[in-house]
């Protein structure tokens, strides 16, 4: 089954909200601190395209995409720790600073919250990256929970992060709603039993947006609101 026209979802009482390609437009920091940790390997500089198509499955995965781009998979390992290192130090460094917020996220998540929907940002950014983020942006203060990439041993598309905070805020899984930019959202909130919700103009992975088993397509957080309702 495909993305269809968005329905209202009724008797909705929480809302996990994504964060790269959902709520902040990352592709430009990730773009940064992959191509200085790129020019510390001695490696060409990668344009922001190619680098929207490898995010969504974590750092570790990221590395891998961005290495296997030059190496072999036996030299890329060789390179896994070093190019980590770098990218890390790189991307603390410069977090935030040439990302920005999505339009109609911030009305977006104070009319959800009006409704009375309980919020948890759940991101496979690491958290040590997510949190100082969302404060930069000042998007924190929406959310009673945020889950990192490293909070749980497994990461969306697994059900883990979700089916956490449904347990956190003692809610059936279908009386939840998942809202994110990529296949990832989609497969962990099936997988959860929550309803989601994707937008279209974030990372998935070059795949189509209109392809991912979803409840619907939603242009903004703001209308995403307008579909939902306890
Ligand atoms: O950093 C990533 O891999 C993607 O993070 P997201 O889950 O917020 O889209
Ligand atoms: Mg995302």
């Amino acid at each position: 089954m495909t993305a269809r026209d968005p329905i209202l979802l009724s008797g909705i009482r929480a809302a996990i909200v994504d964060l790269d390609g959902t709520m902040v437009d990352t592709a430009p920091d990730f773009h940064v601190a992959i191509n200085r940790m790129r020019a510390d390997l001695g490696l060409a500089p990668l344009d922001i395209e190619t680098i929207k198509n490898f995010v969504g499955k974590g750092t570790e995965n990221l590395m891998r995409r961005v290495l296997a781009v030059d190496y072999a998979a036996d030299q890329a390992e060789q390179h896994f720790d070093a190019a980590l290192a770098s990218y890390q130090r790189h991307y603390v460094a410069i977090n935030g600073e040439y990302s920005s917020v999505y339009p109609e996220v911030r009305e977006g998540l104070a009319a959800l919250r009006d409704k009375g929907l309980r919020l948890a940002c759940v991101t496979n950014k690491p958290l040590a990256f997510a949190l100082p983020l969302l404060e930069k942006t000042g998007l924190r203060a929406y959310f009673e929970i945020v889950y990192g990439g490293d909070s749980f041993p497994r990461k969306k598309p697994d059900p883990q992060p979700l089916l956490q905070v449904c347990a956190d805020f003692s809610l059936a899984p279908p009386k939840v709603v998942a809202i994110g930019d990529s296949s990832n959202d989609a497969l962990a909130a099936r997988a959860a039993g929550c309803r989601v919700l994707n937008v279209p103009y974030g990372y998935n992975h070059g795949q189509a947006v209109h392809e991912i088993d979803s409840d619907g397509i939603v242009s903004s957080l703001l209308e995403a609101s307008q579909l939902i309702s306890a």
